[in-house]
């Protein structure tokens, strides 16, 4: 049953809670509901997702974010990488989390990530081998909304069919994707195709995958919730955020974290639920390192700065955070059908909504790219003369592309009139950390979220070498007539010096934030979970979501969550029986 407020519940007892409704939450409620025998409540502090057309259509999602009803509104510190720079920084807050506004690629990381987790933590349960079977629980592969031939877009057998989560290439062609896999061919040294970025060979050019069905958004609702909505065993709390969590009692030395106190909005009546068996935090990669630290787990002296008393030390808590950071970059197009069209021109609009209400094509079955490519730096390349190499292996990238058919800067709006293609460029091995930070005891305060973007050397030279090798693509014969000139402040970012200043002075994040509850080896002196994600020097809770990933991956983030959330949920199970 769903309670649209927490004061409505009618039970406060389950076997286990699991707080936040996201990529992970969602799919840990859902798998542990399949055994009739155990109760469950997912407790979710934002809104429902249905009946929110914008949330269902992939090409709005964009729209989302930032500063909307569904958005947690986080804003970053000032960001001394970033010109000190402040960004904001959304995170869903609604059913599905970050998965109901997000913009829905699809991938599941390289071999690399998945090894390098195996080997971190000891735990050879977290290699891409052993990993391969929750694949098949979450892939469900189905045809574009276009029904287009996808032959030699994708190699079938590293896709699954049988998973929740409905996935798809795109089924809205533009006028960029023939030139991009043109250029593969005829620069492929640099820029090779890749088949398939999927499988965990991720380097190269190859199609984008997203989370769609039927040319609408498939989030960890759709996939995983709608169908567990009528089980019995199954309860859900929405408008209900968890502001701490109680210490129930001691097992075998260890405080026990088996209730939590839940709310709609400051000020409101507090209820307390209780967990029989476990609580699963699965608030997402700052909602878990909040709620962790206003629960008294933490690093004291940070805790003790917030007023808030210390049960467990735990100076991991809040750090080791890794991110991806991105910078589009625009050139003027010599081309009537970019998309910017769409959202200038309310007849067109409402023409491709009109399209997609009535039978699900056209330009609003898209997402913002049909194309992305992953890459390594050069060997010979001089930062590795004083920087060792932080990607996960040889075969893992450092930095990303992503095509898109219009102006896509999160940060500057798209100008008035003109035509654009976006190359934006992300890096995917970051050597800066950052934290988060309760300030104070009070649960909805704002905390200090500081990414510490490009506080490395490391950092800047690859986004530098990501923007020149972004220009190098677009030098080839393909996109000759096509593409006019850069935009914007990419024209006068020539030299290193000033390519530079132009990243720091334009960079933002892809929201792939992960890492401030990493998971460690079992007795390591640094970590937040175990490998089995249990909490460490406490009983009774675990951490299921983006928090304990100890290294961001080569991928955008819902696809490996997903993952590690099957691999979480059988844990779980595991321990029940
Ligand atoms: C704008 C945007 C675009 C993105 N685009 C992509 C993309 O294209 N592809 C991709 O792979 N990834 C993308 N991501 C990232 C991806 O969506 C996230 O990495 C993933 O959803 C994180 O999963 P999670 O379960 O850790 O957290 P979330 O999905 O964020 O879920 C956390 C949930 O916990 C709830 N919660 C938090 N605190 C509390 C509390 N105290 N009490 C109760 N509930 C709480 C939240 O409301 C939320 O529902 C994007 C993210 C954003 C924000």
């Amino acid at each position: 049953k769903i309670y649209n407020n927490p004061t409505e519940l009618t039970k406060t007892t389950y076997d286990y809670i699991v707080v936040g409704a996201g990529a992970a939450g969602a799919v840990v409620a859902a798998r542990l509901s399949e055994d009739k025998k155990i109760s469950v409540l997912l407790v979710e502090a934002g809104i429902s997702d249905q009946g929110i057309v914008p949330l269902t259509v992939p090409f709005l999602g964009p729209s989302l974010s930032p500063g909307t009803p569904f958005d947690w509104n986080f804003t970053t510190t000032n960001q001394a990488g970033y010109l000190n720079r402040t960004i904001p920084y959304p995170r869903g807050k609604i059913l599905g989390g970050s998965t109901s506004i997000n913009f829905m690629a699809y991938m599941h990381g390289s071999i690399g990530d998945f090894d390098r987790y195996a080997s971190v933590t000891g735990d050879s349960g977290w290699n891409w081998n052993n990993m391969q079977k929750y694949i098949k629980k979450n892939e469900k592969l189905v045809p574009p909304a276009d029904h287009h031939d996808t032959t030699g877009e994708l190699i079938p057998s590293l896709h699954s069919t049988t998973g929740a989560l409905s996935v798809s290439l795109s089924g809205s062609p533009s006028p960029l994707d023939a030139r991009v896999i043109a250029t593969t061919k005829e620069l492929s040294n640099e820029f090779p195709f890749n088949p398939d970025g999927v499988g965990g060979n991720v380097l190269g050019i190859g199609y984008n995958f997203a989370t769609i069905g039927n040319g609408t958004r498939c989030s960890s609702v759709t996939g995983y919730l709608t169908p567990a909505f009528g089980r019995s065993n199954l309860d859900i709390v929405l408008n209900a955020q968890a502001t701490k969590l109680l210490v129930t009692g001691k097992v075998k030395g260890l405080p026990s974290f088996k209730s939590v106190l839940v709310t709609e909005k400051e000020g409101a009546p507090v209820r307390t639920l209780t967990a029989k068996n476990e609580m699963v935090l699965s608030a997402g990669v700052f909602g878990t390192a909040m709620l962790l630290q206003h629960s008294g787990i933490g690093d004291r002296d940070e805790l003790r700065a917030a007023g808030v008393a210390t049960v467990v030390h735990n100076p991991s808590v809040g750090k080791n955070m890794s991110d991806h950071a991105l910078l589009a970059n625009m050139w003027s197009v010599n081309n009537s059908n970019s998309f910017d069209a769409i959202f200038r021109n309310p007849n067109l609009f409402n023409a491709d909504m009109n399209q997609w209400a009535t039978n699900k094509t056209g330009p609003m079955t898209g997402t913002v790219a049909n194309n992305i490519g992953w890459f390594r730096l050069p060997k010979t390349a001089s930062i590795f003369k004083k920087t060792p190499d932080p990607a996960a292996g040889p075969k893992s990238s450092h930095y990303e592309m992503i095509f898109s058919n219009l102006w896509v800067d999160p940060i500057i709006p798209a100008p008035a009139t003109g035509n654009f293609m976006s190359i934006t460029t992300a890096l995917i091995s970051p050597t800066s950390r950052g934290s988060i930070k309760i300030m104070s005891s009070n649960a909805f305060a704002k905390p200090l979220l500081n990414p510490n973007f490009m506080t490395t050397d490391f950092d800047i030279f690859t986004m530098v070498e990501a923007v020149k090798a972004a220009k190098r693509f677009l030098a080839a014969k393909a996109w000759k007539g096509y593409v006019l000139g850069p935009a914007g402040d990419l024209k006068t970012a020539n030299t290193d010096d000033e390519i530079a200043t132009y990243v720091r002075g334009h960079a933002a994040t892809v929201w792939h934030a992960a890492g401030t509850a990493m998971m460690s080896a079992k007795n390591a002196n640094y970590g937040v979970v175990d490998p089995d994600l249990k909490v460490k020097g406490v009983d009774g809770l675990r951490i299921v979501d983006g928090s304990i990933l100890p290294f961001v991956p080569n991928a955008h983030t819902q696809g490996p969550i997903y993952l590690i959330a099957e691999r979480g949920a059988d844990l779980i199970k595991q321990d029940c029986h």
